[in-house]
């Protein structure tokens, strides 16, 4: 039950899903799935061992099967000495001299099967014939082979892990060829078959970034040229901006312009192993990298090795991490930037950024990519539906104006689901209508099919019609585009208003709007219920969010005054945060914005009752009311700035 704006987080990537020419070609994960086999050759052997002893342990063979009749009798001649049951299995030592005892011992082992039929008084007959029944095996002793074995058993798993991880680190620090056999050496992804080159026009609507990149496309195209005028050479690239906004296609396109070699590693997989791995990969990238200068090497999630020293660090990984770094800043400072090896690394938190990564002469140019605006996502459409028959009714101009706050990558996503959906229903083309129940599926989440008892029905829909009536009622707020009751993603129920157009600051009335319209759900029960449920956490939290950054950021309150009092995630990586007065003011003053919002959402509601009671009632005969029949139901005239 959510007043969702457009969800932000980007989805679930289904752009780079396994299979595709991105995923297996990004280093070093070849050496991996090499690791991989290493493992299941150790396991195989692990688990030969073990079958093996414990096999010859259960059936050293060497007791005779005897059928079920003759060990009754036995027992009834008084020969059976002791017995030892698991299930209906028996094991047992046995007086018996017409049996050849193989022991050369009195007794004589054996071995029979309980019928699961009989029913023969089995235990008061052995204990007449003071049979002693243990549950611990009657014979002990074990094969000389399989005693050895077992106890091998653990050591032979402890040397193969270690030769499994020497081999890890051996490939890292003995070079090709390393001390247990050979590996790959990072490849540049463009040299492999079967991927398509990127260039600049598969990149849209961040036209101002791709300028700023073209001179280093220019100096990877004519490096000698820049060498003979001494010219300073770009050398490390930082692209900043949120997930999804094509900093890696960017990265890839460059190469792609350009026409050299690309490299691309992700910083977390250096630091998923052992100390001292993420170094030497490092220093093989890097050499692999000059050897086919003028190349690109692409470092994304910069971050998690790049993160301010001394921050927050996990107990391991941090050693690791602070090495990888200062091994990537030592090989670009040796360069001698005439060789031509240029490391562009992308983040989405440069905030955190360890202040040394933007030193001169390693990424000393920080270019940050943002969403597309309107234009920006008609042109990114138009290049995702390049390889799509679209029908005449579609219009992308429209679509670009109605996804404010979408990034590229959703974008991307969103022309894949209206193909999927096109697909579904057997179409030739792509339409308008698949356009917008991707955008739905996209913004509001999946349906989810759920039987909902009715009072819960009943209540979700005046939880979802407090958000849509307050969103309708509130001047300045973001036009509500839909309202639902089906649930969908996590949500029972879903109220969607989006801007009518980009939006890139916001006024206090505004936000206030926000905390309301994210309160209208809780209000609308407690109004109409008198209690309230768990069904606004989420609510909750947005609300909380909106006032902690009008009060301690944007300088929204009186008391706190015009500064911002939040400290930035580095302070905090450095344990710096407001002094306890400040967060004390800043909470009082956060509680009173939004008790104060949440007041005015009950009394809008109840003075608006039978507003939200017919919106409520057609949520729950329709389910779900698009844009003009809920401002049509709640009798509100919509004055529309868009189309
Ligand atoms: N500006 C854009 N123009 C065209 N396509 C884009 C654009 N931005 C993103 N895309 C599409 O989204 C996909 C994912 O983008 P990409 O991986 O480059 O984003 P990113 O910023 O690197 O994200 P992350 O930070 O999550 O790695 C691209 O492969 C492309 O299909
Ligand atoms: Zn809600």
């Amino acid at each position: 039950m959510s007043n969702a704006a457009p969800p932000r987080k980007t989805p679930e990537k289904p752009w780079r899903t396994e299979g595709t020419p991105e995923e297996p070609t990004r280093w070093p994960g070849g050496r991996r799935m090499r690791g991989g086999w290493w493992g299941l050759v150790v396991a195989a052997v692990v688990v030969f061992f073990v079958a093996y002893a414990s096999v010859s342990y259960y059936n050293r063979g060497n007791e005779p099967t005897i059928s079920y009749t003759e060990f009754s009798r036995q027992i009834s001649d008084g020969n059976v000495k002791t017995i030892y049951s698991k299930g209906d299995a028996i094991q047992g030592q046995l007086k018996n001299p017409q049996a050849k005892p193989h022991d050369g011992g009195k007794y004589t082992k054996f071995k029979t099967q309980r019928p699961a039929f009989a029913d023969d008084k089995l235990w008061q007959n052995l204990s007449k014939h003071h049979v002693t029944v243990t549950a611990q095996p009657v014979v002990q002793e074990r094969s000389l082979l399989s005693n050895l074995l077992l106890s091998l058993a653990p050591l032979v798993i402890l040397v193969a892990l270690w030769v499994f991880f020497a081999r890890r680190i051996g490939a890292g620090l003995t070079g090709p060829g390393g001390m247990l056999g050979r590996k790959t050496p990072p490849r540049p992804v463009e040299l492999r078959p079967g991927t398509e080159r990127t260039t600049f026009a598969d990149v849209a609507g961040i036209d101002e970034v791709k300028g700023e990149l073209d001179d280093v496309v220019d100096f990877l195209e004519h490096p000698d040229a820049y060498r003979r005028m001494g010219a300073k050479a770009p050398r490390g690239v930082l692209l900043t901006g949120p997930p999804g906004t094509g900093k890696t296609l960017l990265a890839r396109a460059v190469a792609g312009e350009a026409d050299v070699p690309f490299f691309s590693a992700s910083a977390s997989e250096f630091i998923e192993m052992i100390v001292g791995v993420g170094a030497s990969r490092v220093r093989e990238l890097f050499a692999e990298a000059r050897k086919v200068a003028p190349s690109i090497i692409f470092i994304d999630e910069i971050d998690t090795i790049g993160r301010a020293r001394g921050a927050g660090a996990s107990v391991s990984g941090h050693d690791e991490r602070e090495q990888t770094l200062n091994q990537i800043l030592t090989e670009m400072d040796g360069f001698s930037g005439s060789e031509g090896v240029i490391v562009i690394a992308a983040t989405n938190r440069a905030d955190i950024l360890d202040p040394a990564l933007t030193r001169p002469g390693r990424f000393d140019r920080v270019v940050h990519v943002s969403p597309p605006d309107r234009a920006g996502r008609e042109a990114i459409l138009r290049i995702h539906t390049r390889d799509i028959p679209l029908a005449p009714d579609v219009d992308l101009a429209q679509v670009a104006r109605t996804t404010p706050g979408m990034t590229g990558a959703e974008l991307a996503n969103l022309a894949n689901e209206a193909a999927l959906l096109a697909v579904k229903r057997k179409q030739g083309r792509v339409t308008r209508a698949d356009f917008s129940e991707a955008l739905e599926k996209v913004q509001l989440g999946a349906e989810r099919s759920l039987v909902m008892p009715e009072e819960e029905r009943r209540r979700t829909a005046y939880h979802e019609s407090g958000h849509a009536l307050l969103g309708m009622l509130q001047p300045g707020a973001d036009p509500v585009r839909k309202v639902t009751i089906v649930p969908r993603g996590r949500a029972l129920g879903v109220t969607l208003s989006t801007p009518e157009s980009d939006k890139y600051a916001y006024t206090e009335e505004y936000l206030r709007g926000r905390v309301i319209g994210a309160l209208g759900g809780m209000a609308a029960e407690q109004v109409v219920y008198k209690v309230i449920t768990t069904g606004s956490e989420s609510d909750l939290e947005q609300v909380t969010n909106i006032a902690r950054g009008m009060v301690a950021r944007w300088g929204m309150s009186e008391r706190v005054g015009r500064l911002s009092a939040l400290p930035s995630d580095a302070q905090q990586a450095y344990g710096l945060a407001a002094a306890p007065q400040t967060l004390d003011v800043i909470e009082n003053e956060m509680r009173r914005i939004v008790d104060e919002c949440y007041e005015e959402a009950c009394r809008k509601l109840r003075d608006h009752r039978d507003q939200l009671d017919a919106l409520a009632e057609a949520l729950l005969v329709n389910e779900t009311l698009d844009e003009a029949e809920a401002y049509r139901i709640a009798g509100i005239l919509r004055v529309r700035k868009d189309d």
